[in-house]
């Protein structure tokens, strides 16, 4: 079982968050820290800690969920202008490890990104 994290218990309703869309497989919740005008994470409620630690069986949650980010990215009115975030373990700077998508919008999106 993965340690548990802020975004388990987000999921299980034990921990507050703005949250913006939900249902029975994932939930979006703006970030705390946001690092754009717009910027939400998507969560799956099953806790897999990192993207790495998805497995086949995990494939149409994860599409829902670049589902989900579309819905969202258009109840945010973003239009087509959003970028979709994964960060893959603590080189890439994850830190809740809870795979989440960032969301990402609302500003120039500059490339490469950091
Ligand atoms: C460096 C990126 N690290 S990360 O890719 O792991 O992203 C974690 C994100 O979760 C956000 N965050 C941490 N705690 C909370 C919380 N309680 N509610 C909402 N967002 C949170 C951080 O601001 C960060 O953008």
């Amino acid at each position: 079982m993965s340690e548990d994290t802020i975004f388990g218990k987000i999921a299980r309703g034990e921990a507050d968050a703005k949250i913006v869309y939900e249902d029975d497989q994932c939930l979006a919740f703006r970030d705390m820290f946001p690092a754009a005008p717009m910027h939400i994470l998507v969560i799956p409620r099953k806790p897999i800690p990192r993207l790495c630690d998805a497995e086949e069986t995990d494939a149409a949650l994860l599409g829902h969920m670049m589902l989900v980010a579309n819905k969202v990215a258009e109840q945010e009115g973003l239009g087509d202008k959003f970028r979709l975030v994964i960060n893959n373990g603590e080189g890439a700077g994850q830190s809740v490890f809870h795979l989440h998508m960032h969301i990402i919008g609302g500003r120039d999106l500059s490339w490469p990104p950091g």
